[in-house]
């Protein structure tokens, strides 16, 4: 009866400048105990944005190293640089019956989905296509080029967002936080019993 659930790997995903980065902050600035796993990138940092922190920037070999060595547990190519998921620290986290929250992109989304299949994919969705393009212009850390680029990815991505268990509307951030503290502290449904499915 008493058998604890296991602890949950969560997914964030969302098109660029829906407000992933926003939400995470607001939820740890209330509950600075979430864990939130720091990606690889071969992308240059922004402004203000610390190595080993906001993401471990590493270059095209250093990445090429950690495919080769199985040390991510997911990664994808996305407007023209790598993102991955160091594996380890999720997998420390999971072993010692601790929840793990991952932002990533939808091809790394998928290949969660895939090799455990008891994660729970939540997609970050905007109020609409206009606000979307407001906060990514609005944010102003991106060339217009890129901006574009990222944009033509995020209309692929909304179209994905059935694929997700559940859809969250970042409508407004306090709210969106707080429903996002909800499925993190949410008991996992229906036990993969016996089939050693999480990692
Ligand atoms: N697959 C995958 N995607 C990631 C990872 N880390 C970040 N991303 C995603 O890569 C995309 C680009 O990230 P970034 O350049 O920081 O831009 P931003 O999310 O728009 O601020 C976003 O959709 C992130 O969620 C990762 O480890 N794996
Ligand atoms: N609910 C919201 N309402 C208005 N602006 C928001 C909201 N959430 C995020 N933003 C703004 O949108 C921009 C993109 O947010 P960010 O967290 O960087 O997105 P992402 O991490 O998904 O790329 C930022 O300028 C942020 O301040």
């Amino acid at each position: 009866m008493a058998t604890p659930a296991p602890a949950r790997l969560t997914v964030l995903s969302g098109p660029s400048g829906v407000g992933k980065g926003t939400v995470i902050a607001e939820v740890r600035r209330r509950h600075p105990e979430v864990w939130v796993s720091v990606s690889v990138t071969t992308r240059r940092p922004r402004p203000g944005e610390v190595d080993g922190v906001h993401y471990h920037f590493v270059d095209d070999a250093e990445f090429d190293r950690l495919i080769e060595n199985d040390g991510l547990l997911e990664w994808a190519e996305y407007a023209g640089n790598r993102y991955g998921t160091p594996a380890t620290p999720v997998r420390m986290r999971l072993a010692r019956g601790l929840p793990a929250l991952l932002e990533i992109e939808l091809q790394g989304a998928r290949q969660v989905r895939t090799r455990s299949p008891e994660a729970q994919l939540v997609f970050l969705a905007p109020p609409s296509w206009a606000e979307l393009v407001n906060r990514l212009t609005g944010r102003g850390s991106e060339a217009p080029a890129v901006q574009e680029r990222r944009l033509a990815l995020a209309q692929a991505e909304l179209d994905a967002a059935g694929e997700f268990d559940v859809v969250v509307v970042n409508d407004d951030v306090a709210r969106a936080a707080d429903e996002l503290v909800g499925l993190l502290t949410a008991p996992a449904p229906g036990l993969h019993q016996g089939t050693g499915a999480h990692e």
